[in-house]
Parts: structure tokens; C-alpha cells; sequence
């Protein structure tokens, strides 16, 4: 039996609700790892970002992202975006000290 129109968009929305679940489990997880990295960096009078690092990691998401057939100009859109939140947090527990 095929499905209706009705019954495949409800199929695709509760893959993309699964999906967008797994994201925000897997952000959680990188945002516990980077605050312990802003700890140590605090604690040891580290700066609070380190753009050599970020130039690499950019080069290696977009070429993920190419091999993935997900747009480069996106990746490094969303890697910028979540760096900049990791980069205010570590800025905030170094002023905390
Ligand atoms: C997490 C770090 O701090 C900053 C945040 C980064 C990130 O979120 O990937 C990368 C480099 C730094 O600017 C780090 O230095 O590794």
C-alpha cells in the first residue's frame, strides 16, 4: 500500500524531529567538553580563543561538509556561530576569576 502525501510528510517530520533531538544531545556534549576547556584555559591564564585552531578546524569541516554534499559556506557559517558562543563562555569564566 502506498502512502498518502500526508502520511510521508509525517513520516519525514518525525525523521527530522529525531534528527534535530540528536543535534541538540550532541551540542550539549561539545559545549560539557569546551566549558572544561575554558577552565583550563582560566586556570592558567590561557587566551580565550585560538584562531590557528579555528582556521584548521574550518579547513577540515568544509571539506567534510563537501564530502558530505552539505554546502562548505554553511559549515563554517554554523562552526563561526557556535565558536562565538564557546568563545563568550571562556571570556566569562576567565573575567570570573
Ligand atoms: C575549545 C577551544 O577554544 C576555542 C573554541 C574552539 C571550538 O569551539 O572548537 C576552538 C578554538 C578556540 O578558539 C580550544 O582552544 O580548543
Amino acid at each position: 500500500m502506498t502512502e498518502t502525501p500526508e502520511q510521508t510528510l509525517l513520516r519525514l517530520r518525525a525523521t527530522i524531529d529525531n534528527i534535530d533531538a540528536a543535534l541538540i544531545f550532541v551540542l550539549a556534549e561539545r559545549f560539557r567538553a569546551t566549558k572544561q576547556v575554558g577552565e583550563l584555559k582560566a586556570d592558567h591564564g590561557m587566551p580565550a580563543s585560538d584562531p590557528s585552531r579555528e582556521e584548521q578546524q574550518v579547513a577540515r569541516l568544509r571539506r567534510l561538509a563537501e564530502q558530505a554534499d552539505l554546502d562548505p559556506a554553511f559549515a563554517e557559517k554554523w562552526f563561526n556561530f557556535v565558536v562565538a558562543e564557546v568563545i563568550r563562555h571562556h571570556t566569562a569564566a576567565a573575567d570570573a576569576r
